[in-house]
């Protein structure tokens, strides 16, 4: 007599009892779920039968839908059905192997899938072995979807999978009550309730491009009408002379950047469609590398895996993971170093490119889009590159490449040639690629297919009954993945990197030496000169630390955006790791300047330094990390180092020049301009500051008391002061001649909180045009 749960039989061997229990609280038989009770039930097996009694479990046990009485022990039949939550066991003569079940599943005609369902009451779906449909793909969440029979009908529910459920193309959000003729689509896996579960990646076609043609925004025409089939494990080159089109067939067949008609099916799903689903199926290596190079290939490897595979896999499923994208590409060919602890930037071009395809790899992708991966390669290093890839697609990956190089062609299957204008002019085995154009060889065809009227009498038009041209270059948004949990690993990923790079980090941490060091050097006494540069520092530091952190990896950033990465998450995960930096910088800069102000104060006055130590050091802080969205807006904005530092300073002047301390903010539009600097609300504010520690000195007849005044302003010789000022009137900055005595809004800026609230409205409008930069990169 067995008990059957999902795909486990439990023997029940006579007088044994056996304790059903949440997992990991001991019990005999561990089950998953929260509404699950630690010793819910208890089963046994005596001579006159089975027997089973509920152990005054929270949520109750159900017998053929009947609940058990507490603590009464009930008889059970074979066949009967016992619910423990949202769980069902069964008691069973005879012991189904796991292997006849599920080809008894994978077999089903119409019937009996159907009869499945209804029998078991609920059909579990996932990854992991215990299901009652296992479906074997790393993007498969461990328990990700449930097919039901209840009130006469069947339903489908999305157990919050990371990678979603999809009924008709679109995703599945609550419970949803299914019809014959629906589809539901998990990772590459199609199932009706007609049909039963159906691997999507045994369909002949890999890839399907019926009469599609891509026009830019600007009219040009960048792909003319074709049709193309790419069989699966095929590996295809894709070539043609410069600028005929090949990146831009390769972004529409892939969903990069989507054809303007016609329609493209990805194993007979459509690419548009299913966009949410398929991108998570496919691979793409672009023209530049996707790895940091300053992380181990392992910790690349990991990170990638953390971010792209669903939120439940183990660490030991990901290091398996790991260990077979390695082996698939061949890196581990080196006895004596294992690349796993090489960092990426060590490595050769080859094993880069090779490690940036294991990136992708480790999805199980079904189809691999390379952009010229053999361009930076040496001779040498090619013929093992595509050798592995070569075994790669044999192995059940489709790749389609792009490439220049004529000696790739004696690794590949097929060969896709464009010509000028993205005509499509050749599609078949290499070997017939010459005699197709009349030449002896490949560098005539490509001179030949550079010529418009040649191209014309190759040009391989679409039959005419293709598809109708519908625009389909709406891709489907769909939900986001766990926003936390890629914050959590994009941060990790960050810190690693700039932990990694220790020369860099040096120099980070020595700026603050520097520069206070010269603060401390030129200012013989604590004044408002001293202040300024302080906020200058601050919003240096912010800018300078985050000018190249974007654009430095915009192949990455794209891929990852492609992927599943939320712009949100990306921005903030930036942030975090640069305020960290921002607060050691401030806090050694603060440091110094409050330590030599202290040791040499002025003689007639002592307590006055930079005061108070954290007030100042928060504030500075709150400007760094403020300019820091500075420094990401401008590294979102262009698409090279080299521009994001020609705009550095051109950000920067403005700060020193509209402060209000280098000259008098004396005009409208320069006061206009300094409301948007961080350099007249930084220095205000640490004005202020120093302020506070004596904030009551307005009426008080003791200016002495105030830390800033007294240095600026001596006592009279007759010791009697007829106005007492505060700070910040006498370090000259607010009478009504300055900023906040301006024409445009008087005073409503003027005050501590006002400096708070300006730099923050401030951060806010920064922080906005950094993602509408981000958004305008998306090429969807
Ligand atoms: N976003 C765009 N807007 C307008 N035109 C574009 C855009 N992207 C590409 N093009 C144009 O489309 C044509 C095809 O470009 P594509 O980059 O696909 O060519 P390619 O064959 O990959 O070139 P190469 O071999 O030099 O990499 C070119 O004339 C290019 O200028």
């Amino acid at each position: 007599m067995y008990l059957i749960y999902n795909t486990r039989s439990i023997p029940l061997e006579p007088g044994k009892k056996l304790t059903i229990g949440r997992n990991g609280h001991g019990a005999e038989i561990e089950v998953d779920g929260r509404r699950v009770s630690r010793e819910h039930a208890q089963i046994e097996r005596r001579s006159e039968g089975v027997f089973i009694i509920d152990l005054e479990s929270a949520n109750g046990t159900k017998v053929n839908e009947k609940r058990l009485q507490p603590n009464v022990w009930s008889s059970l039949k074979p066949g009967d059905m016992v619910n423990i939550a949202s769980l069902t066991f069964y008691l069973s003569t005879e012991k189904p192997t796991k292997k006849k079940e599920q080809e008894e599943i994978e077999r089903q005609g119409p019937f009996e899938f159907k009869q499945k369902i209804m029998a078991k009451g609920i059909l579990k779906v996932g990854r992991q072995k215990s299901n009652d449909l296992v479906l074997e793909d790393p993007t498969v969440t461990r328990e990700h979807a449930l097919l039901s029979y209840s009130q006469g009908s069947f339903w489908v529910e999305d157990l919050g999978s990371t990678n979603k459920t999809y009924l008709n193309g679109k995703e599945v959000k609550t419970k949803t009550k299914l019809n014959d003729s629906d589809t539901i689509t998990i990772s590459f896996y199609s199932i009706t309730l007609g049909n039963g579960p159906r691997d999507l990646r045994k369909i002949k076609s890999a890839i399907m491009a019926r009469a599609i043609q891509k026009k830019y925004p600007n009219n040009k025409i960048g792909l003319q009408d074709m049709s193309l089939d790419i069989h699966q494990s095929k590996f295809v080159a894709l070539m043609g002379p410069s600028g005929c089109g090949k990146s831009t067939l390769l972004k529409c067949l892939n969903g990069e950047n989507p054809a303007t008609s016609g329609e493209v099916l990805i194993h007979g799903l459509s690419l548009t469609e299913n966009f949410g689903l398929i991108k998570k199926k496919i691979g793409y290596v672009p023209q530049d590398d996707i790895v940091h190079r300053e992380l181990t290939v392992y910790k690349t490897l990991f990170y990638a895996a953390k971010l792209r595979l669903p939120d439940d896999t183990t660490n030991e499923e990901i290091n398996e993971r790991i260990d077979k994208v390695i082996s698939d590409l061949n890196l581990d060919q080196d006895k004596e170093k294992d690349i796993r602890t090489i960092k990426v930037g060590s490595l050769s071009g080859g094993q880069r490119k090779r490690v940036s395809i294991a990136v992708e790899l480790l999805t199980e992708p079904t189809i691999l889009f390379l952009d010229e991966p053999t361009s930076p390669l040496d001779p040498e290093t090619i013929e093992g590159f595509l050798t592995s890839l070569k075994e790669l697609a044999h192995n059940g990956t489709t790749i389609v490449m792009v490439t220049h190089k004529p000696e790739d062609l004696s690794y590949v299957d097929e060969v896709i040639f464009l010509g000028v204008q993205g005509h499509l002019v050749f599609k078949g085995s290499a070997d017939l690629l010459t005699a197709h154009f009349e030449v002896g060889n490949i560098v005539e065809v490509y001179s030949k297919m550079s010529d418009f009227e040649v191209v014309g009498k190759f040009y391989q038009k679409p039959p005419k009954q293709s598809v109708p041209r519908t625009i389909n270059q709406e891709i489907k948004k769909e939900r986001k993945d766990s926003h936390w949990l890629q914050l959590f690993w994009l941060i990790s990923r960050y810190f690693r990197i700039k932990v990694n790079d220790r020369e860099n980090l040096g120099l980070l941490l020595a700026q603050p030496v520097i520069i206070g060091g010269l603060v401390c050097l030129v200012f013989d006494k604590f004044q408002v000169g001293v202040l300024f540069l302080m906020a200058i520092s601050g919003i240096w530091f912010g800018v300078s630390n985050a000018a190249k952190e974007i654009v430095g990896e915009l192949p990455i950033y794209k891929r990852e955006r492609m992927f599943n990465l939320a712009i949100n998450t990306y921005i903030l995960s930036k942030w975090a790791v640069l305020a960290l930096i921002a607060l050691i910088q401030t806090l050694i800069f603060v440091g110094i300047v409050y330590v030599n102000f202290k040791w040499n104060s002025h003689p007639d006055f002592e307590e006055i330094f930079l005061r108070s130590f954290w007030g100042s050091a928060a504030f500075m802080f709150y400007i760094s990390v403020s300019a820091s969205l500075i420094g990401l807006w401008l590294s979102a904005t262009f698409n090279n180092t080299e521009k994001v530092m020609t705009v550095v300073p051109i950000a920067l002047m403005p700060q020193i020049m509209l402060a209000g301390v280098m000259t008098k903010i004396n005009n409208t539009l320069v006061e206009l301009l300094s409301f948007f600097t961080l350099g007249r609300w930084g220095t205000e504010g640490l004005a202020r500051v120093q302020d506070k520690v004596s904030p009551n000195l307005e009426g008080t007849v003791d200016t002495t008391q105030s830390v800033i005044a007294t240095v600026a302003l001596p006592p009279p010789a007759n010791g009697v002061r007829d106005a007492p000022s505060s700070a910040l009137r006498i370090l000259d900055l607010y009478n009504e001649k300055l900023v906040d005595q301006g024409k445009l809004i008087g005073s409503l800026f003027d005050g501590f909180d006002r400096n708070l609230l300006a730099i923050a409205i401030l951060s806010m409008l920064f922080y906005l045009l950094i993602f509408v930069s981000l958004k305008k990169k998306d090429a969807l």
